[in-house]
């Protein structure tokens, strides 16, 4: 940035995802999630620097050339549903006209038969073919969604990135949408879907991921984290407690700036649990990045404790 300022955006994201599995990427608004995406697709700007390696079926992603970049992973090994998908599509041509051009490039079909596989390519993101011949300003912003979605499901990408994918939809269709993304896996394709809605991820994920300030700081298994036990960084499980069906009560306090992470643990401020060790920064270990996560079982006692509470 101007002045020599860096903005640590993505500081520590170390994680893996399996043929056929889908991760859920959460966290509050600005802790790095979309740079996280841009930056496997080689999307960042270019006063960006980054370090590190990520891999998709053997091709290194980071510092790729533009050239491979694309011809063999956007849209091919790496999928995208973009956060904001109204600036994502070309203003001056049709939907229809822009479905049609990806299964060309990507599936090799004639100009004719692209026409007719249109209208099934956006049938699976649930955009109505009456609403081809329209341009995206046409569009409202979950016609946009949907429409976004089902280009990004075109290529059939061994890992797809979803950046926000039920945006501005209503929950029959957040939960299509978010069952049509999770189609993707079979046959062993990848997931990461970026979400806010943790319905959603719930819904769908494998695993969970939960991001603050710029890294990774919890990562397991859905059923545990949505389950009776809980997740276990004092983080993750306000995230939780902030839903409505459960304490209705946000994080107290705000996330640090990115340009000035404190020198520890980046939660501690926000954190009823944090001490003296918290001046430290805590590795990401077994699963968690925290000097005193949550146990499991005192996870479960404080979960029954709220249910004779409720
Ligand atoms: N081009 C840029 N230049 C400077 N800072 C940037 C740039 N892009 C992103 N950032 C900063 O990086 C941080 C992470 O942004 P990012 O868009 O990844 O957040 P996010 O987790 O996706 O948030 P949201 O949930 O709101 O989409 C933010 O603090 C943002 O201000
Ligand atoms: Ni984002």
């Amino acid at each position: 940035m101007r002045g020599g300022r860096h903005v640590a955006a993505v500081s520590g994201a170390s994680f893996d995802l399996a043929a056929g599995e889908c991760l859920a990427l959460v966290g509050e608004s600005g802790c790095g999630k979309s740079v996280l995406a841009s930056a496997l697709l080689g999307l960042l700007p270019g006063n960006a620097q980054t370090a590190g390696t990520a891999t998709v079926a053997g091709t290194e992603l980071l510092g790729a050339d533009e050239h491979t970049l694309a011809l063999t992973v956007r849209g091919r090994l790496v999928g995208l549903v973009p956060q904001s998908p109204a600036a994502h599509l070309t203003p001056v041509r049709t939907v229809g006209a822009q479905i049609e051009e990806t299964l060309r490039e990507l599936t090799g079909l004639s100009r004719k038969a692209a026409r007719s596989a249109a209208v099934a390519a956006a049938e699976r993101a649930a955009f109505p073919a009456d609403h081809l011949d329209r341009y995206p300003h046409e569009l409202s912003g979950g016609l946009a969604q949907r429409a976004a979605t089902a280009l990004a499901l075109i290529g059939d990408a061994p890992l797809l990135l979803a950046d926000e994918p039920t945006t501005g939809l209503d929950r029959d269709l957040v939960n299509r949408t978010a069952d049509e993304l999770r189609r993707h896996t079979d046959d062993g394709r990848a997931l990461l879907m970026i979400t806010h809605d943790l319905a959603a991820a719930e819904r769908i994920a494998d695993r969970v991921a939960v991001m603050y300030a710029g890294r990774i700081v919890e990562l397991t298994g859905a059923r545990g984290f949505f389950g009776e036990s809980g997740p276990r960084h004092p983080y993750a499980r306000g995230l939780l407690n902030a839903l409505p069906e459960r304490d209705f009560t946000a994080v107290p306090g705000l996330p640090p700036e990115l340009s000035d992470l404190p020198e520890g643990c980046a939660f501690a401020a926000r954190c009823d649990r944090a001490g003296e060790r918290c001046a430290v920064r805590p590795a990401f270990t077994d699963g968690v990045a925290c000097h005193h996560p949550v146990t499991p079982a005192a996870a479960r006692a404080a979960s029954t404790k709220d249910v004779h509470r409720a």
